[in-house]
């Protein structure tokens, strides 16, 4: 299966993949970073996955089926024309109550098809194949901490490890199947009602979605990119995953894998960003207190990203026995980039809290007092090179992205104590500001070639670039911005999308091997073309971007140009926020 061939469903404390096949290939429980009970999407159906089709297209192969979300949900809709009829399979994650359920409905909607589904349970990432226990309509499975039941309309079969049934569904009928999870020292959990459950979803995402504020020609879009956000965020702590999966490939077969399932302060920042601007202040206040939380103790122990908890220890390791997909290997669980150092997330995390801030959001004295201490620390270490906005795997560099974000620090800093009345040393952060805004037009800028270089010296570009107008760094109007923007669409341009940077150029990454063209980098390019008054190109870019969304609308990280495929994790906050940011810029 593509990547853009899955739908999400989650219950915002995990999430599930679910395949045009009818095929639940991904889902780690209970929490998004847990290990994966359905791992086939990173080696194939002995990792672990959950079927739920036709059984004629079973048969004839992966068959495609029509699907969409329920209006204003993330309940999954797959509509299947098969022979003898039709039938509609309802995929779902309710609220979290006691214990984590998936719940699949299925309704006949015209004459009678005959249906099948092949559960295989293989906790710790399809390495471990649980005891099962069959008891007519119910299924019981354990194996060490983990135990889940499946409640089922119709008797069930095993076959060697696999949970079979094989039913008819006629017009008019309504079966519900339910998967619950549960620590396996627990008793079962309380059985959900799916039907219920059903209203309780459909309730809580639509209640949810009518605080959107978003007014500008792309309602449906910006409604489904939050939708995808706020199914990101792990409720009871308000940290975000930067993406559902890890080690979807950056390349097809590659060793660009990576493990997302992580609060980065920068995608989360982003995120707040877009949520304030659409009406969501209280995701914007749970982030703020989210990242107090975390940060909390020396600014020098800042880490780029933590667990959704805020612990901060996320050690990299390899799952060698999955093939990886499409035999893209490693598998990676964890994440090595934690103990990076980019400084640009001083100035992501500040600027985030100056517009929470703006839009009115209540700080008390503990947030100021952590954005003092976080400025303090930025100005006595911002003249150090860094791992970049990236994370190059490669030595440090003075890149210029994280140097415009030491500069939009101190602006925002500035800002707050002459808008919003907070008491701090206003000259010495002015004069900061100045120095850093002299030093990266002077070693950051090649007048030659009239554009900011990747870092200080360099002959690569970095699409990061494309922000200095929206950050304010200069004005969409200094011709300094405009070479920038015409050489990145010289040198990171592929077949209309954008190349975050060139690795082989400089040596700036140690790894092998290429990428495709990075989603928010080429939302970038359409706001940075806005900003200069490049309206059509602007808004021609976008809607060449809104064509790469799956058919319910969700982007991974990366576009592969030469394949016309998605590639890398999915769906991806990053690309998600950038549908909303420049919907929103375009609106203005
Ligand atoms: O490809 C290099 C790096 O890729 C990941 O980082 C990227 O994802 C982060 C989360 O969305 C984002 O904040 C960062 O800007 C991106 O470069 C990966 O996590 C790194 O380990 C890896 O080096």
């Amino acid at each position: 299966m593509r990547i853009e061939d899955y739908a999400l469903i989650g219950d915002m404390h995990t999430a599930a993949l679910v395949g045009r096949n009818g095929s639940i290939d991904w889902l780690c429980l209970p929490r998004f970073d847990s290990a994966a009970c359905f791992a086939a999407l990173l080696d194939g159906p002995r990792a672990g996955r959950w079927l739920l089709a036709p059984a004629a297209a079973l048969a004839s192969g992966p068959a495609r089926a029509g699907r969409r979300y329920r209006e204003g949900t993330l309940i999954l809709e797959t509509t299947w024309e098969a022979d003898g009829g039709c039938v509609r399979v309802l995929d779902f994650m309710p609220p979290r109550g006691e214990a984590p359920d998936v719940v699949r409905i299925v309704e006949g909607v015209r004459g009678r098809v005959e249906m099948r589904t092949e559960l295989a349970l293989r906790f710790d990432y399809g390495s471990i194949v649980p005891s099962t226990r069959h008891d007519g309509g119910e299924l019981a499975a354990i194996a060490g901490p983990d135990s889940a039941w499946l409640d089922a309309p119709v008797p069930l079969d095993d076959n060697g490890g696999t949970t079979t049934a094989s039913f008819a569904v006629s017009a008019g009928d309504r079966l519900p199947f339910v998967l619950t999870w549960q620590q396996s020292w627990l008793p079962r959990p309380a059985r959900v009602d799916a039907f219920t459950a059903l209203d309780d979803t459909e309730r809580t995402w639509t209640g949810w979605l009518s605080g959107c504020s978003y007014q500008g020609g792309y309602e449906q879009v910006v409604r489904r990119s939050l939708l995808t956000l706020k199914a990101l965020t792990y409720a009871p702590t308000g940290g975000l995953v930067a993406a559902a999966t890890t080690s979807l490939p950056e390349q097809l077969g590659g060793d660009r894998n990576w493990d997302y399932r992580y609060s980065w302060l920068r995608d989360a920042a982003f995120v707040l960003r877009a949520m304030i601007a659409t009406g969501y202040e209280e995701e914007a206040r749970t982030w703020r207190d989210w990242l107090l939380r975390a940060v909390a103790g020396d600014p020098a122990d800042l880490q780029i990203m933590y667990t959704l908890d805020g612990t901060r220890r996320i050690p990299e390791w390899r799952a060698d026995w999955l093939d990886g997909y499409e035999g893209s290997r490693p598998v990676r669980v964890g994440n090595a980039a934690y103990a990076q150092v980019q400084l640009d997330v001083y100035g992501e995390v500040l600027d985030c809290l100056y517009q929470s801030r703006e839009a009115g959001l209540r700080h008390d004295a503990a947030a100021w007092d952590l954005q003092c201490s976080l400025m303090d620390y930025l100005e006595g270490h911002w003249r150090e090179p860094d791992h970049g906005l990236w994370e190059v795997r490669g030595p440090r560099r003075h890149f210029v992205h994280s140097k415009v974000l030491a500069w939009v620090a101190a602006d925002r800093m500035i800002r707050t104590v002459e808008r919003h009345g907070r008491s701090g040393p206003a000259d010495r952060w002015k004069a900061l500001r100045e120095k850093i805004h002299r030093e990266v037009c002077e070693r950051g800028y090649d007048a030659e070639r009239g554009t900011f270089t990747q870092f200080y010296g360099s002959r690569g570009l970095d699409a990061a670039l494309l922000l200095i107008p929206r950050l304010g760094f200069l004005p969409p109007s200094d011709p300094r911005v405009a070479g920038t923007v015409e050489a990145v669409r010289r040198e990171l341009v592929q077949d209309g999308l954008v190349l975050r940077n060139r690795p082989d150029l400089d040596d700036v990454d140690e790894l092998a091997g290429s990428e495709g063209t990075f989603l928010a980098c080429s939302f970038w390019l359409a706001d940075a073309l806005a900003l200069l008054g490049r309206g059509e190109e602007a808004r021609e870019l976008f809607e060449r971007l809104l064509d790469l969304r799956n058919d319910v609308g969700l982007l991974a990280e990366e576009y592969d140009t030469t394949h016309a495929r998605q590639v890398g994790n999915f769906p991806q906050a990053y690309s998600h926020v950038a549908v909303v940011n420049t919907a929103a810029m375009l609106a203005c």
